[in-house]
């Protein structure tokens, strides 16, 4: 089972990794204080920290099965469930389909996306229908998989409202259960001994993403450096990151910083790489906007910014379909009009 890679090289000694802080997500839900100022540090500085304790390492585990029985398809098969040129995220990306930077380099990655939508609705279908192998493995698989990462999700939502100075609810009422949103599920598929980017440098165009990782590859770019850090994946960790969304809605307290999919370092490399992520968004409809009218903290950092700087005048859908539609456009141009909030100076 690739998910396991058992029988994988270990991750490198010699290559510089980002030194991520290590939360015990047991004790946020027990409200240890100090393990909540730990997540917060983490969230403002880096924007990236492991979880440990999260309670989801099997249903995980069951969708490495699901994704790879699905990205083994034929592609012809595969094909039918092509994402398009719309900005639509959810079904597939074939290789090739995205570039990964200014020169217009493209992808050496496949992904599978299923709409959190659809997951929690199945088997009603709100967005798309998918290939055999996922509808196999939604009930048991997938839609728990989604429900756990979305509680969590929305856990960390809670405690950086309170962290934040906005009242309970003001962050996680964003994500309304009764509208649409861009949250998904996703496998990232890169061949072995590639000699490219899987995923090029980008910020996370939502509020909190989650990965789990079997093999190295994923990289991060401290704010205020120009140095690329492996995150080495540890057993039973999931790297957690902030996205635009929250980025945006905290005025830039929290950082939502550039990262990127590498080949997996040393002898990994000659392995396919496999990871699972799971994305949450805000509801399509909300505009992106700072939460300066609920929070003195968050006004406070907005009127150190420049004007302007957390409106970008674009509901949560809008900003993901620019940034899926325009990577697709495989040109420098595309690249350009891609960019996120990491090029704005949000993490300035
Ligand atoms: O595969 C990974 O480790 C990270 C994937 C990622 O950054 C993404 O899908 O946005
Ligand atoms: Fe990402």
């Amino acid at each position: 089972m690739p998910g396991l890679l058992t029988s994988a090289p270990p991750f490198p000694s010699d290559v510089p990794v980002a030194p991520l802080r290590v939360i015990d997500y047991a004790m946020l839900k027990d409200g240890d204080q100090g393990e909540i100022h730990k997540l917060f540090l983490a969230a403002t500085e880096l924007g990236f920290w492991y979880l440990k304790n999260h309670g989801t390492e099997e249903e995980a585990r069951g969708l490495f099965d699901v994704f790879s029985d699905t990205l083994d398809l034929p592609l012809s098969e595969k094909m039918v469930y092509e994402q398009g040129d719309s900005g639509n995220s959810f079904g597939y990306k074939a290789k090739g389909k995205i570039v990964t930077d200014m020169n217009g380099t493209l992808d050496c990655s496949e992904f599978f996306n299923v709409a959190q939508d659809d997951a929690l609705s199945w088997p009603a279908v709100i967005h798309r229908t998918y290939p055999e192998p996922i509808t196999k493995g939604m009930r048991t698989v997938v839609t728990p998989f989604v429900r756990k990462s979305r509680d969590i999700n929305f856990t960390l939502l809670s405690i950086f409202e309170d962290k934040l100075g906005l009242a309970r609810g003001d962050l996680v009422r964003l994500h309304s259960p009764d509208e649409t949103c861009g949250g998904e599920a996703r496998c990232v598929k890169t061949p072995p001994n590639a000699q490219q980017a899987g995923i090029g440098a980008h910020s996370d165009f939502g509020t909190l993403s989650i990965v789990h990782n079997r093999l190295g590859g994923l990289q991060v770019m401290p704010p205020g450096t120009t140095e690329w850090l492996y995150i080495k994946p540890l057993p039973r960790h999931i790297v957690c990151n902030v996205g635009d969304a929250l980025a945006i809605f905290s005025g830039g307290i929290l950082r939502s910083s550039v990262h990127r999919v590498m080949p997996p370092p040393g002898d990994q490399a000659r392995f396919a790489r496999f990871s699972v992520a799971f994305f949450t968004r805000p509801g399509d409809h909300v505009p992106l906007r700072h939460l300066a009218d609920k929070s003195r903290i968050i006004a406070s950092s907005v009127a150190r910014a420049p004007e302007g700087q957390y409106e970008p005048g674009t509901t949560a859908s809008e900003w993901t379909s620019r940034r899926i539609r325009t990577l697709r456009l495989k040109s420098r141009a595309g690249w350009l009009a891609s960019q996120g909030t990491e090029h704005c100076a949000v993490n300035a």
